[in-house]
């Protein structure tokens, strides 16, 4: 069982309105997507793109729902543009961040990323060289500093088609960071759609996860996905993520490993899917009695 007092349980917005293809979910508002996730029993969010982006009027919002945000999503280009231009958006978005109550933010490198084109997911990911290794765990050590200034932890992501997608990948960019200015943003979904052992990565990296989603994953779409040489937002649109409890992702493990390991920190659900088969608030539903019932949560 998690405790309650140490974990808090969140859901992104990509369910109802999705930032990479704003088509799909473009009629749920920001109204309507905070109101039925408070409805469904969540208490954190993360950033989407049509929330407010004045303080104020965002803070108001959640505070009429019982919500805080707890982290946002923020792309890198550490292997590709100029050290200092990340870190000028980065220090903006991680004091906002701060100011809004986020202990977290969730980074990830976008420099040859692949995950917004329409390349094949499964065969065209860039491998970055030893150079390129450098610029970005020296970047994420750099960017990490500053935001333990601000008052945050910097979390990686690792991501279907960015630089930091498989088990080695992670293992180096873990291995060649420190350990006090870089953690993990484990998701369990991306592990899985990459054919990773989720569970064994969350037992290897326990030390350093400091932000989970939760991500389940088809794995008959994933294989179409193979099969047919699909992009990663063609997979999505055909249905590759859903809900937790609701793909063949072991949870039951993680959430172990999560409590005999005391993790303190958000997990949150994020199920990115077309909310016109996959009705929003109905899988906010089935992810939260599906938690309540694994964890006690
Ligand atoms: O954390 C995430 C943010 C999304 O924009 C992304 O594409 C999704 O798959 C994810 O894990
Ligand atoms: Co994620």
């Amino acid at each position: 069982m998690l405790d309650k007092n140490k974990v808090k349980l969140g859901i992104a917005p990509i369910g109802w309105t999705n930032d990479d293809m704003p088509d799909l979910g473009k009629e749920n508002t920001f109204e309507q997507c905070v109101s039925e996730m408070a409805l469904a029993g969540f208490t954190g969010s993360e950033i989407g793109g049509k929330y407010p982006t004045d303080p104020v009027v965002l803070k108001k919002a959640l505070d009429l729902r019982g919500l805080t945000i707890c982290n946002c999503w923020f792309s890198t280009f550490l292997t590709t543009k100029p050290y200092e231009e990340t870190e000028v958006e980065f220090i903006k978005q991680a004091k906002f961040l701060k100011d809004m109550g986020a202990k977290v933010i969730g980074v990830s490198e976008q420099g040859h990323s692949i995950q917004g084109t329409d390349k094949s997911i499964f065969e065209e990911k860039y491998v970055m060289n030893d150079e390129e290794w450098k610029l970005l765990c020296d970047g994420l050590n750099k960017l990490g500093a500053k935001a333990k200034e601000i008052g945050i932890s910097l979390t990686f992501h690792h991501h279907m088609g960015t630089v930091v997608q498989t088990e080695e990948e992670v293992d180096r960019m873990l291995a060649n960071t420190d350990p006090e200015l870089v953690s993990l943003l484990f998701d369990t979904g991306h592990f899985t759609y990459n054919g990773a052992d989720a569970v064994a990565m969350c037992k290897k990296y326990i030390n350093r996860i400091k932000h989970v989603h939760l991500k389940d994953v088809r794995p008959e779409m994933v294989q179409k996905v193979k099969d047919e040489h699909l992009s990663f937002l063609q997979g999505v649109r055909l249905g590759t993520f859903t809900v937790p409890g609701d793909g063949s992702v072991d949870f039951e493990p993680i959430f172990d490993i999560l409590a005999e390991n005391n993790y303190e920190g958000y997990v949150l659900v994020e199920a990115e899917q077309d909310p016109a088969i996959a009705n929003p608030l109905e899988y906010a539903i089935k992810a939260r009695k599906y938690i309540a019932e694994k964890t006690g949560l």
